[in-house]
Parts: C-alpha cells; sequence; structure tokens
C-alpha cells in the first residue's frame, strides 16, 4: 500500500532523507520511530506529496506520488493523521469531520451514519459536535484528527506521531482505539517516539535514525533488541 523505494529528501542544502526504502503491506500496522529530528515528519511529508523526493520512488495503493498529487490522496483511500492535529478551529467538530468526509466521497449523501460510526468509536466526540475545534481540550482534538481520518473509510490511515502532548491515560484509549481500527482492517502506518506504545500494537517497525532506517524487523524483535533499543531510548 505504501512503498518508499531509495528515497533521499533535502531542505536547501541540508540533506535529511537518505536511501529510505520502507513498505506498509496491506492489513499491516507499522511503526516508524526515532529520536526528534530523525527525519519522522519528514518522511510523513514525504509519503504525502508535501516534501519531494529528490532520488528514489514513492509509491503509494501502487501509483507513482510524483505523478498523483496529494490532493488525490484522499479519494484513493489514504487518510492522515498530521502532527499538531491540523484542525480547522473555526470550524465544529462536525464541520471539520464532513470536510473529512467531503475529501473522500465528493459530498457523497452518507455523511450521517459515518458520524455516527465515529461518534461509536470516540464516545467523547458525540457531545462535542456543535463545538468549534479550536476550544477543544488537546485530548478531544486528538480524537477528532483521528475520527476526520477515519470517517471516509480509508484503506491506508498515516499518523505523525499522535500522542504527542497526551496525558498517560488518554496515551493509552489513543492506542486502544487504533488498535481496534487495525483489527477491523485499516492498514496503519504509525510514526511514534513512543517506541513501547508504538510497538507494542505494531506488527513491524522501522528506526529511522539522522534520516536513514538504522533498524528495522518485527516489532516484537525489535522492543527486545538491545541495539534496536539503544537506539530509540
Ligand atoms: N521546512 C524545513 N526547512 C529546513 N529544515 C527542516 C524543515 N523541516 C524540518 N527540518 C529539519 O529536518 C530535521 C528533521 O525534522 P523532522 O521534523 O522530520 O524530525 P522528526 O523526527 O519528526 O522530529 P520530532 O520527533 O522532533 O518531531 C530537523 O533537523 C529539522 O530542523
Amino acid at each position: 500500500m505504501l512503498e518508499l523505494k531509495d528515497v533521499d529528501t533535502a531542505y536547501g542544502p541540508v540533506p535529511m532523507l537518505r536511501a529510505v526504502t520502507m513498505s506498509v503491506q496491506p492489513g499491516e500496522l507499522v511503526c516508524l520511530l526515532g529520536p526528534n529530528g530523525a527525519g519522522k515528519t519528514t518522511t510523513f511529508m514525504t509519503v504525502c506529496g508535501v516534501v519531494r523526493a529528490q532520488r528514489g520512488r514513492v509509491e503509494v495503493m501502487g501509483r507513482d506520488l510524483a505523478s498523483l498529487g496529494t490532493e488525490n490522496l484522499a479519494a484513493l483511500g489514504v487518510g492522515l493523521v498530521p502532527e499538531g492535529r491540523r484542525l480547522f478551529p473555526s470550524l465544529t467538530v462536525q464541520e471539520n469531520l464532513r470536510l473529512g468526509y467531503d475529501a473522500v466521497s465528493g459530498r457523497g449523501p452518507d455523511f450521517e451514519p459515518q458520524l455516527d460510526k465515529m461518534c461509536h468509536l470516540f464516545p467523547r466526540i458525540r457531545e462535542r459536535l456543535r463545538q468549534v475545534a479550536g476550544t477543544l481540550s488537546g485530548g478531544e482534538q486528538a480524537m477528532v484528527a483521528l475520527a476526520r481520518a477515519l470517517i471516509g473509510e480509508p484503506r491506508l490511515v498515516i499518523m505523525d506521531e499522535p500522542s504527542l502532548g497526551l496525558s498517560p491515560k488518554l496515551i493509552d484509549e489513543y492506542f486502544e482505539i487504533t488498535k481496534e481500527v487495525h483489527r477491523r482492517g485499516t492498514t496503519i502506518l504509525l510514526i511514534e517516539q513512543n517506541a513501547e506504545m508504538g510497538l507494542g500494537i505494531a506488527d513491524r517497525g522501522y528506526v529511522l535514525v539522522k534520516g536513514r532506517v538504522a533498524q528495522e524487523g518485527p516489532a516484537r524483535e525489535l522492543l527486545s533488541s538491545k541495539a534496536a533499543r539503544s537506539l530509540y531510548l
């Protein structure tokens, strides 16, 4: 569903990702880990097409991202949860969710049942539907950002450090929901700094260090590998 082949990126003259090769297969939950500044968000931006790969190739659903364009990802079945949530603060929760839905369906008629599904998955959202998103707590915003990505029933969800800034209790709740979404069949790329939590629910993982993939493997092996732990802890 997602493939990076030998990808380099740079910010002006400064190289960032170097020869990054990674993939997410249908049905997998893959965790991308790495310390601050490793290039995790740059990877997110690269697979969205916001940052252009200078070398190598990015394929989403088997299609070359370079000729696809960021604006077509939603309709292709890709849901995005960017770092910092990026809700529209002056719109209500329901309006934010509507935008997520319309991006996929082109204004389909079935918004209400989908909204209802999201309220079941995120009980905190139902009572907040008419509240403007900018006044939600950080935890509520995190849930709405995930619901906005899920409401169009994407096949692949890419999440950039969604647990950042959440309390331990909310992190647990958030990871439980992520696990449930995966269990119901959605493929997930989870970009995380919280290695124990991320690898705890993932099938496979990659550890990014200074823009390079330093380790990769089954999540359980990475959790128990001393070499991997020394890279991310
Ligand atoms: N637009 C930009 N212009 C110049 N440099 C940038 C830009 N965006 C990111 N960088 C630099 O690229 C490096 C990697 O940043 P990135 O945000 O990808 O790291 P990260 O692994 O997501 O880190 P964190 O966990 O702290 O969010 C950093 O040194 C950062 O300063």
